[in-house]
């Protein structure tokens, strides 16, 4: 459930007209609901609280101070791949001590600061992972609290390019090598062995894939505990998919998730945390953009508009679908045509959608592209010399602006001439 909707014949968040915010910010913009935010992580955290599970949200999703600290105000812990994300949760009022350290690529700068900080866990990936850590937190003279994240060999994901439970993908140790790896773990004196981590891919639409891995993890834990070594904490990672509207694949609701966590592993006594990075943030957010052109071609008709693939990656680098509504309410029975949305960035993937059905529009029209708070202001990028766009969020009839637009020196801020062009 989101709070975004028509009323008085213009699209709101919560009590905003979104036309409103685009009068104060320019287009295009990212607008998010604060009582949206909320609401998905209230929802998820109890269907938890049978297994007495927390949440650390995956803050690559949405990586927002703001966002950060409406949620972290709950209660939420935070789930972080660089120290960036780290420091960006602490200070959004995210104690380290709700914060789990994940990454294929950790430096020892990386694992340096992590220890300082005081993670709850850090989260290894590899056995080479395993001996750096080892050797850093042994040099400082204290145990690193560890889990393994384990690839289960479960492949999810709505996309090739975002599922990570199969072997062939770069994530996790595998799971014939796992048994071995713990044992080197619990013999090293700067690894304090607590847990089992995992995280099978994205945007999951079935609950099939989670309960495979589940149960290798029960395994897993069996296994490791018949040769005397501890597991107390298990992480499954986040992985549980939202509605694009599209209509296809639509996801179990987070208590039929949670009902698999309870049978699968609810028996083992290990606290249980789970990651969600898109559940939360996903409908929480819109992207406004304005309609710059109506281009007919001799095939098709392009609505060219003012957003493009740096603001929003998802399209163009996972064909993912975005429902796209206009801001102003069409009349009901309104007449529809097929436009290819196109931004207006020189690549023939800036494109959000091929030959959708939208209420005929015309230049100077806004429309919205849902489902859009999570991964992507977290992923865009200022390609062809594009400012960032604005975050805006909403809580009830206020809104506030909570990245604003850069300027071009501030853009250009870290470039610099050399000495020999002067
Ligand atoms: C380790 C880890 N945890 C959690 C997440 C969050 O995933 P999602 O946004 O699909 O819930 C990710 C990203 O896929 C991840 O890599
Ligand atoms: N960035 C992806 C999901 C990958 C999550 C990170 N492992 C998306 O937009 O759907």
């Amino acid at each position: 459930m989101h709070h975004f909707d028509y009323r008085n014949g213009v699209l709101h968040a919560e009590d905003v007209a979104l036309t409103e915010i685009a009068e104060a910010v320019g287009t295009p913009f990212y607008a998010y609901s604060t009582a949206t935010l909320e609401r998905h992580y209230t929802v998820f955290r109890d269907s938890l609280a049978e297994v007495n599970g927390s949440v650390c949200f995956a803050v690559k999703a949405n990586s927002n101070q703001a966002v950060l600290r409406t949620l972290g105000a709950l209660g939420c812990g935070a789930d972080v791949v660089s120290v960036g994300e780290m420091q960006v949760a602490i200070r959004a009022g995210i104690p380290a001590s709700r914060i789990i350290y994940s990454g294929v690529g950790k430096t020892a700068d990386d694992l340096e600061q992590a220890l300082e900080a005081g993670v709850h866990q850090i989260n290894v990936e590899s056995a080479p992972e395993l001996e750096l850590l080892n050797a850093v937190a042994s040099a400082r003279g204290v145990r690193a609290p560890v889990a393994l994240r384990v690839n289960p060999d479960v492949g999810a994901g709505g996309h090739e390019k975002i599922t990570t439970g199969n072997k062939e993908t770069k994530f996790g140790i595998e799971w014939t090598a796992a048994h071995a790896i713990y044992k080197r773990a619990v013999s090293l004196p700067g690894i304090d062995v607590k847990g089992i981590a995992i995280h099978i891919g994205s945007q999951i639409a079935s609950l099939k894939p989670f309960e495979a891995a589940f149960l290798r993890v029960r395994d897993l834990v069996a296994i490791l505990r018949a040769d005397g070594i501890q597991i107390s904490r298990l992480d499954l990672g986040g992985g549980l998919g939202v509605p694009y509207e599209d209509g296809n694949d639509i996801p179990p609701p987070p208590p039929e998730y949670a009902a698999i966590v309870k049978r699968t592993l609810g028996d083992l006594g290990c606290a249980i945390t789970c990651e969600p990075g898109r559940l939360i943030v996903g409908n929480a957010g819109v992207l406004v953009s304005e309609v710059i052109y109506v281009k007919e071609g001799s095939t098709r008709t392009f609505a060219v508009v003012d957003a493009a693939m740096n603001d929003l990656m998802r399209p163009a680098m996972y064909d993912a679908f975005h429902g796209i509504v206009p801001v102003a309410q069409p009349e009901a029975g309104a007449e529809q045509i097929a436009y290819d949305v196109v931004g207006p960035v020189c690549e023939t993937s800036d494109i959000f959608a091929k030959q959708r059905r939208l209420p005929v529009l015309a230049a100077g029209d806004l429309i919205a592209f849902r489902t859009a708070g999570a991964y992507g202001a977290s992923m865009s990028n200022q390609y062809n010399t594009r400012p960032l766009i604005p975050e805006v969020l909403v809580k009830g009839d206020r809104f506030a602006v909570i990245r604003r637009r850069p300027t071009l020196d501030e853009m250009l801020a870290l470039e610099q001439t050399p000495d020999w062009m002067a």
